[in-house]
């Protein structure tokens, strides 16, 4: 766990890359070196990716930051997106030097019972292994009415907590501060998914997330869509880890036409 923080602090700063799998190519297939080496030249404590990707970069380009390989798979162009099924195991993930492995989890899908099953399966086999293990539960699907609910989301870490994650990255509580609320509930360490919903400052919002309680943020298309994903994870690691970061105002213009919006 400790080779999530970078800092030793017990904050994360996590850039999830799994989109390419969701929803298409998040940057140019060329582009992705780059991408990688402005994430760990601003400082973000660990990437995820599936475990295809993972054997696509250079070992060495991670250098200190880690490397969480996503187990769970469903694409935007299924019957049903929220029906996450498991595409690689712990051990395929050890052998590609893996630091955590992470599992996604829709409670409120139509196959929300499978999803916990195998979450339950992945954690017996982290434990096994020594692997850290990140659950993605999110409330997603025909039976959620407010996927922002705090009581929701609280129980939803507690899902993940219940079933063996050494952390949980969920949905964030609207409005922002009753995130504390889903803290105070959850015995593991809780990381905030995604951007602002409304799409405002991500500086800012991190801020406020983090002041609820927060163990990190885990942001995907608001850093790995704008022009200069280095400064913009700086500023995000100073929030995280402790120094509040810099000042805001960076332009948070997607570059392109990949993977873009928030969650
Ligand atoms: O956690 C996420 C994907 O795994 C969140 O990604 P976004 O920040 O792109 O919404
Ligand atoms: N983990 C996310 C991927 C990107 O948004 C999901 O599958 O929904």
């Amino acid at each position: 766990m400790r080779r999530l923080s970078l800092a030793g602090d017990g904050r994360h700063l996590l850039v999830p890359l799994d989109h390419s799998v969701s929803d298409g190519p998040i940057v140019p297939a060329g582009k992705w070196d780059d991408l990688l080496r402005a994430l760990v030249d601003g400082g973000a404590d660990g990437i995820i990716v599936h475990k295809g990707r993972a054997r696509a970069f250079a070992p060495d380009i991670l250098r200190n930051c880690a490397l969480v390989v996503h187990l769970s798979a469903s694409t935007a162009c299924s019957a049903d997106v929220h029906a996450k099924v498991l595409v690689a195991d712990v051990e395929e993930a050890l052998r590609l030097g893996a630091d955590a492995v992470s599992v996604h989890v829709n409670i409120g899908s139509d196959t929300e019972a499978r999803q916990l099953s195998d979450l339950g399966a992945v954690a017996r086999s982290c434990d096994a292994w020594g692997m850290p293990l990140i659950a993605m539960v999110y409330p997603r699907g025909p039976r959620i009415e407010d996927p922002r609910d705090p009581a929701l989301l609280a129980h939803l870490a507690n899902v993940a907590a219940d079933l063996g994650a050494d952390m949980v990255k969920t949905s964030v509580a609207l409005p922002v501060e009753r995130m504390a609320e889903v803290v105070a509930g959850s015995p593991i360490p809780v990381l905030a998914a995604g951007g602002p919903p409304d799409g405002s400052d991500l500086v800012e919002y991190g801020t406020a997330v983090m002041a609820t309680g927060c163990r990190g943020l885990a942001v995907g298309r608001r850093i790995f869509s704008v022009p200069s994903p280095a400064s913009l994870v700086a500023r995000l690691a100073a929030v995280v880890h402790g120094d509040g970061g810099a000042s805001n105002g960076m332009s948070m213009t997607s570059s392109s036409t990949f993977v873009a919006g928030v969650a």
